[in-house]
Order: C-alpha cells, then structure tokens, then sequence
C-alpha cells in the first residue's frame, strides 16, 4: 500500500514530485518573497474580509495541520477587493508550523522563516464548488498571515484551548462562534503572486495574499501546536511540527505589493 504524503523523509516536500508531477510546476508555493524585487501596484485594492462567526463549524486535526472549517453554502464570510475580482467565500483555515521558533512559515520574507503561518483560504462564486474552483487557475485566494513571537494572544488561545480534543489524527470537535477576522493584523498591507496549493495536489489555482504584518504567538503558545499528533489514535504519537513546505522557484513570477 502506497503511503500517503506527510513531512516525513520517507513522504516529505522532496518526494511529492513522485505522485504529483506537478510539484516542478511554474507556479509553486510558497515562495521567498524579498520586498526589494517587489513591485508596488497602485492598482490593488484594499482586501475586505467580511466573516460572519455563525459560519464556523468545526476543528480537525486531518493529519496534517489544525484546521477550522467554515460554512460555504452562502456568502456570509467572504473575500473581496485585494488582487482578486468577484466573490470568495471562505472555506476553512489552517496553520503551519516549525519544531522550534526559528522555523515553521511556508513563505519566507528576504530569507527569514517565522515559527508559524496561518493560511485562510478562499474559493471563486463563480465556481459551483471549493473542489470545482480548486482545479481553476483563478480559483483559490489564500491570506496568509505570518506568526512571530511575542507576546501570548487570547484569540489564538481559544483555538488552542479546543487542542485536548484533537491531539489525534482523523479527530474533530465542534467549534462554533469562532471569528477568523480576530486572528488578522492591524494593518492589511500584503504581497500578492500567482502560486499554489503548497501540499499535495499542489495544484496552482491560488491567488496568493501574504500580509506584511504578523500577529503573536507566545512560546507557550507554539509549544501547544506541537503537542497534536500527526499519528492516529493507538499508533505511536508523532508530534505534528514541521509541517512546512520550503521556497519553491519564483520561474519568472512578479510580485506585487500593496504598499509603498
Ligand atoms: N496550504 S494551502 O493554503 O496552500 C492549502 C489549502 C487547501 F485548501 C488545500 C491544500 C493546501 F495546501
Ligand atoms: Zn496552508
């Protein structure tokens, strides 16, 4: 039996090229952004991010990350402005993270790694389906939002605190009432490029969106994203960390900023 994708040597980012081709792509993610080959754009829009708490359903620990998944059968929390034209409605998001705090984000800012990366991901109205819009080359916006280390955050803590119940693989609770919009920096600056879904099928429909200003986390508080498992419930635990795709090659690719 084949083994799935993971982050291990065996299943990790170098070997995803074996099952999916696509991995050597043109527009592969993450990237290393460097601000001084950037160009701004007058043109961009400001983003509006509208999210409605009552569309948040539930947590899982899918193997892979943390993930919080929205309500999408309306446009009560939606995407719109920034780089994109039209309506995405919000999916579910998602974070990355490293084994200590000098690794961790998929994106890079002129070489430096942050211990963690929150990806909230957004997919095309014009498409029926997340999974129809997936396979579009304008069909995903991905915000991403760097985490530094600072000082502790209570709206990450509430995410944090529903950790206990699913340390394990496969394992979700119910999360209600959660407003992703508290977990967004002050100020929306961002970079913009055309990239990719950065784990497997890695297919390149995302209108990537990385803000230029993190939020905090506090150590204690990455120690707690290290303490779910990528392991199933009775199979030797394995810490989820380093669940991270490094820089893939720009090959050509402009980004943008929003900013001066
Ligand atoms: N890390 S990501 O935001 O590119 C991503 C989002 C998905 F919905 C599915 C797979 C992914 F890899
Ligand atoms: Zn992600």
């Amino acid at each position: 039996m084949s083994h799935g994708w993971g982050y291990a040597a065996t299943n990790g980012p170098d070997k995803w090229g074996e099952n999916f081709p696509i991995a050597n792509g043109p527009r592969q993610s993450p990237i290393d952004i460097v601000p001084g080959e950037t160009a701004f754009d007058a043109a961009l829009k400001a983003l509006t991010l509208k999210y409605d708490p009552s569309t948040s359903i539930d947590i899982l620990n899918n193997g892979h990350s943390v993930q919080v998944t929205f309500a999408d059968d309306t446009d009560s929390s939606t995407l719109t402005g920034g780089p994109i034209s039209g309506k995405y409605r919000l999916k579910q998001f998602h974070f990355h993270w490293g084994a200590s705090d000098d690794k961790g984000s998929e994106h890079t800012v002129a070489g430096t790694k942050y211990p963690a990366e929150l990806h909230l991901v957004h997919w095309n109205t014009k498409y029926p389906s997340f999974g129809d819009a997936a396979s579009q080359g304008d069909g995903l916006a991905v915000v991403g939002v760097f985490l530094e280390i600072g000082a502790d955050n209570p709206q990450l803590q509430k995410l944090l605190d529903a950790f206990d119940g699913i340390k394990a693989k496969s394992t979700q609770t119910s999360f209600a009432n959660y407003d992703p919009s508290t977990l967004l920096p002050g100020c929306l600056d961002y970079w913009t490029y055309d990239g990719s879904l950065t784990t497997p099928p890695l297919l390149e429909s995302v209108t990537w969106i990385v803000c230029k200003e993190s939020i905090s986390v506090s150590p204690a508080q990455m120690g707690k994203f290290r303490s779910l498992l990528f392991s199933g419930d009775g199979e030797a635990p394995c810490c989820m960390m380093d669940n991270y795709r490094p820089p893939q090659p720009l090959k050509g690719r402009k980004v943008r900023a929003s900013f001066k």
